[in-house]
């Protein structure tokens, strides 16, 4: 769908931004491998985690969804039946490569593919240290791309040294441990996301974290439960990022997730000098939440690398084109994971913002932005990445003229009502 957007004056309000993607996947997941039932509350209804509960009904798991509330009657790991269709997990990397951890358990055959997304992303990241632990994998180019076949069980002791901070990675081998016999352990170089380890405690799993190694003793089962989804930092950070660079502007996200181990936006925002009220954050014990208001602020470039790249690599996008309105030059490092996106977010960042007139090139681990004065509208695709889409709207924005978006319905992948939402802090600044 190609969308025609323009400048706006300012935008102002408060909203709610959807549930979070990492957590909404997670819950469905787990609570489809526990005994008993699961509730879920603030669930993201986008096209990924739609995926996600597709995949496991396909497994024999009843799940009733509708809008953000979800509740799954949980069959036990050894519950899942084996599939009698293939399962399709769309365009969502989350949902394979945790699936495939959880199949590692399962004796019987499953087979998996994506959409044209998912089937050029690398899966041998998860694949090499399944098969290194006894499970039975393939796929295309020894294993690495889709369609992949699996038949699991009987796994034994096993330690993973993965050599990228990927959550991802990290959640499927540990997952792949739950039934094995002994312990399961992944050391990471610098800490991802920690959703897995959190919410297999809240199904009454014992999970071991020091440093950057997470472990887990084979044998445990989870109990069903009630999970609360907080809104997602990751769609929260176009509008914390449209309201510090759009004139006019003061926005309030509302129970935005605060998990330490995905806040980096914060810190690079605040960094850069933007004006962020955050209130008190509350629901420490599980996965911690808190309102953020975001006002016009004067941004200055910074270098952006190293440990805190994994605690905003899907905010990476919208940061640089925070990066084309600071003072100065901001650097981004290390971040060459960008190249295994849904797009390669190097490349389309790069060639996307330059049709604005951005000065920014790309490097071979990120890019090196400039401030531009004044972007000008411009015929844009987001290539059928969501993040992209976003990122490309709120450019559309601030840019003088008209911007053409080709393709914005991807955006539905993790931000169903985005341009509902981005519509309503517009309504709600001329008065309507
Ligand atoms: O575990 C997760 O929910 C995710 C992990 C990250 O991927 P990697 O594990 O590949 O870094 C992130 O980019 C993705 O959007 C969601
Ligand atoms: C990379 C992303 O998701 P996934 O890996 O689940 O496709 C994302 O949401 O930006």
């Amino acid at each position: 769908m190609l969308k025609t957007l323009r400048a706006v004056s300012g935008l102002q309000g408060s909203l709610r931004v959807p549930g979070d993607k990492s957590i909404s996947h997670r819950a469905v997941m787990f609570g489809s491998i526990a005994e008993g039932t699961t509730t879920v509350n603030g669930f993201l209804p986008g096209d990924d985690c739609l995926s996600t509960i597709d995949c496991f009904r396909k497994m024999g798991v009843s799940i009733e969804q509708s809008d953000d509330t979800v509740k799954i009657e949980g069959k036990g790991l050894d519950g899942l039946t084996e599939p009698s269709e293939i399962l399709d997990v769309g365009n969502s990397g989350t949902t394979i490569r945790l699936m495939l951890g959880i199949l590692a358990n399962t004796p019987f055959h499953a087979c998996l593919i994506g959409d044209a997304s998912i089937a050029k992303r690398p899966m041998k990241r998860v694949t090499a240290p399944l098969r290194e632990r006894g499970v039975a994998i393939d796929g295309r180019e020894d294993g690495n791309f889709v369609p992949l076949s699996i038949r699991g069980g009987n796994t034994q002791t096993y330690h993973y040294n993965s050599p990228v901070a990927s959550a991802q990675v990290k959640s499927a081998v540990l997952l792949s441990g739950l039934k094995a016999e002994g312990t399961t352990s992944v050391t990471e170089p610098y800490t991802s996301r920690d959703h897995t380890e959190r919410m297999l405690r809240a199904f009454g799993c014992e999970v071991q974290v020091s440093g950057k190694t997470a472990s887990l003793k084979g044998g445990q089962s989870l109990k069903g439960t009630h999970i609360e989804v907080p809104g997602d930092i990751s769609s929260a950070a176009f509008f914390l990022v449209a309201g510090a660079i759009i004139p006019n502007s003061e926005i309030t996200l509302k129970k935005v997730g605060m998990n330490s181990t995905r806040t980096g936006i914060i810190d690079v925002l605040q960094q850069m000098g933007a004006d962020l009220t955050i209130s008190a954050v509350e629901g420490e014990d599980s996965e911690p939440y808190a309102d953020i208001t975001v006002r016009t602020s004067e941004l200055k470039g910074i270098e952006i690398g190293g440990e805190i790249i994994p605690r905003l690599i899907d905010e990476i996008p919208i940061i640089a084109l925070a990066a084309t309105q600071a003072s100065g030059t901001t650097v981004i490092k290390d971040a060459a994971e960008l190249k295994v996106k849904e797009t390669n977010r190097i490349d389309t960042v790069v060639n996307e913002l330059k049709k604005f007139g951005a000065d920014i090139t790309a490097t071979a681990d990120g890019m090196i932005i400039k401030k531009t004065d004044r972007l000008q509208g411009a015929e844009t695709h987001s290539h059928g990445d969501h993040r992209i889409g976003m990122m490309l709207a709120i450019a559309a924005c601030l840019s003088e003229g008209e911007t053409s978006l080709s393709d914005s319905q991807a955006v539905t992948v993790s931000y169903p009502n985005f341009f509902e939402q981005l519509e309503q802090l517009q309504k709600e600044n001329i008065g309507v």
